[in-house]
């Protein structure tokens, strides 16, 4: 089964880019691994960033592994599989699943809410996968303190339940050997953001149930492909990415709704902003968004529905907008495989917790507070409510800018909120929708037609969060923090996950700030009540 790329009706300005990569042979030079591609300054890091290439063949090596791993936890009668990962180490594992319909419970937050709800949930049945490439993540590494303490205090060996995910002679390998935890090792030649076919992709969403190999071969149908100058999806939709830049439509709104693919707008925004959102430029991925055209935007869909389309299976998905992704690094000039702006906040998130020593953290003083929600920030105006300080971020957006809303909250609250009994799935749904602290976007991307993105503080800091530092700059920034009614001890680390979480949110803002960025912290002194009062403010506007 093979891939469909529709690129629309820009046809012309795509293929004149095709023609020119062509002619320089890059489709070729890409699928033979050539690390010039995209400058001196970046050979050395491409020589060990392009093996994700050859995955959809060297990963079968995986599966003789994967199944002994499967049948074992099958064995065990461990069905409810979490997976400690973040950015790269968990948005594939999530498509994966949410696509084969099978569950798997990802953890890629410190919010603590969120992660009680984890350890509440089947302890006694629970496999954790902990998948780091680096082997250093804060989060992954405060999942894997947490769970082990918890797995001890139920009486079960987490070297039963902990199986590690990383590449070779990461400290994570390490630990993982000390301990006695299973380990499969990650091909090293290829990055985060890149490793959807490896075994960061493959273990969790087999433990979970999904139909791995089916994944490879969808992929290798698609590989033979790319390295023709004709005929090859990943030319054609890099070319169109490029093209698209070119013409100044820098943001691409992505649309899945009638798609059998389930979330991969959320992977490919990572792909997309962290590879290319770099030096001032950058394309910004739109995820969860409505349809729009404008001078600075344009939506593309996965499926076989709208003008512009890429319509195949997921194993093929990934790796053309892998491909493309490096397609379109080439003609914006910029290396697709650092990530130059994602370490500052987590170098802020350090400072900030070590500046506090045992006290609490420093977040200054609100400038207001209107019910629930304090604000935070140096807002010029004198705002005097909630509805003020709204009306100022929208206004905050520039002319080819956007808005970014970034939630450090538990993401499965609303569910809390649904309604058990005779409701329909409609009034479900709206329930939902009303606890939902994501719906602010939709709200407020109605009083705008500049874009409105959402993310999941910290998830987007290892996804978006290098392009709104790294790209250009013309976003405005609403930062949203909750208050803490159960707070969970990180072991054998100074700080407790709440802590963590808010010193992740003032670091980030710290690097906004510091670069002249538009951003306001909302902080819900009440997470409902808070949720609620924003939403309502919001539809009032
Ligand atoms: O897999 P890890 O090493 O834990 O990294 C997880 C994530 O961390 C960083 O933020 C990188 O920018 C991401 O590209 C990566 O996916």
């Amino acid at each position: 089964m093979s891939i469909d790329v529709g690129v629309g009706h820009e046809a012309d300005a795509v293929q004149a880019v095709r023609e020119i990569l062509a002619a320089e042979g890059v489709p070729a030079a890409l699928a033979a691994g050539d690390p010039s591609l995209w400058g001196a300054p970046s050979q050395a890091e491409a020589r060990i960033r392009l093996g994700w290439l050859n995955l959809p063949l060297t990963s079968r090596e995986l599966l003789p592994e994967i199944v002994n791993l499967v049948e074992r936890a099958q064995a065990q009668g461990l069905d409810h599989v979490v997976l400690a990962g973040m950015g790269g180490s968990s948005l594939a594992p999530e498509v994966i699943c949410a696509t084969d319909d099978v569950p798997l419970t990802v953890l890629d937050t410190t919010d603590p809410h969120q992660v009680r709800r984890a350890l509440d949930d089947r302890l006694e049945r629970t496999l954790l996968v902990v998948s780091s490439k680096s082997g250093g993540t804060i989060e992954t590494d405060s999942h894997r303190r947490i769970y082990e303490k918890a797995f001890r205090d139920a009486g079960i060996d987490p070297a039963d339940r902990i199986i590690v995910v990383t590449d070779p002679g990461s400290p994570l390998e390490q630990t993982a050997i000390e301990s006695g935890y299973q380990v499969i090792l990650a091909d090293p030649n290829v990055g985060g953001r890149y490793s959807a076919l490896s075994a960061f992709g493959l273990v969790p969403s087999a433990l979970a149930g999904a139909d791995v190999r089916k994944l490879l071969d969808d992929a290798a149908g698609v590989r033979g492909l790319l390295s023709q100058p004709e005929g090859n999806p990943g030319l054609d939709l890099g070319a169109l990415l490029g093209a698209q830049y070119q013409a100044g439509r820098d943001k691409l709104i992505l649309l899945d709704t009638l798609s059998e693919i389930n979330g991969l707008p959320d992977w490919i925004e990572q792909l997309i902003a962290e590879s290319t959102g770099k030096q001032g430029k950058g394309i910004l991925p739109v995820a969860g968004a409505e349809a729009a055209e404008d001078h600075d935007q344009y939506t593309l869909n996965i499926g076989r529905d709208g003008e512009r389309t890429v319509d195949g299976p997921l194993g093929a998905q990934f790796l053309v907008w892998e491909y493309a992704t490096a397609v379109a690094g080439r003609v914006l000039g910029i290396d697709p495989f650092d990530q130059p702006n994602v370490a500052e906040s987590k170098e802020n998130t350090t400072a900030i917790l070590s500046e506090a020593g045992d006290g609490p953290l420093q977040t200054g003083t609100p400038i207001l507070t209107d019910g629930p929600v304090e604000v935070y920030g140096d807002l010029p105006g004198h705002p005097k409510d909630l509805a003020d300080v709204l009306r100022w971020a929208l206004k905050a957006v520039p002319d080819r800018g956007y808005l970014a809303i970034m939630a450090y909250l538990d993401r499965e609250a609303a569910f809390d909120a649904a309604t058990v009994g005779d409701a329909s799935f409609e009034e479900m749904t709206e329930q939902w929708a009303s606890a939902d602290i994501a719906t602010l976007r939709a709200l407020l991307d109605y009083r705008t037609d500049r874009p409105v993105t959402f993310g999941w503080g910290p998830r987007f800091l290892h996804s978006t969060g290098q392009f709104h530092k790294g790209g250009p700059a013309v976003g405005a920034f609403l930062q949203i923090t909750g208050a803490i009614t159960d707070d969970i001890e990180v072991p054998d680390k100074p700080y407790t996950l709440g802590r963590l979480q808010l010193a992740q949110a003032l670091g980030d803002l710290r690097a906004l700030t510091s670069r002249g960025r538009p951003a306001v912290r909302l902080h819900l002194t009440d997470r409902v009540a808070g949720v609620r009062h924003l939403l309502s403010v919001a539809e009032e506007l």
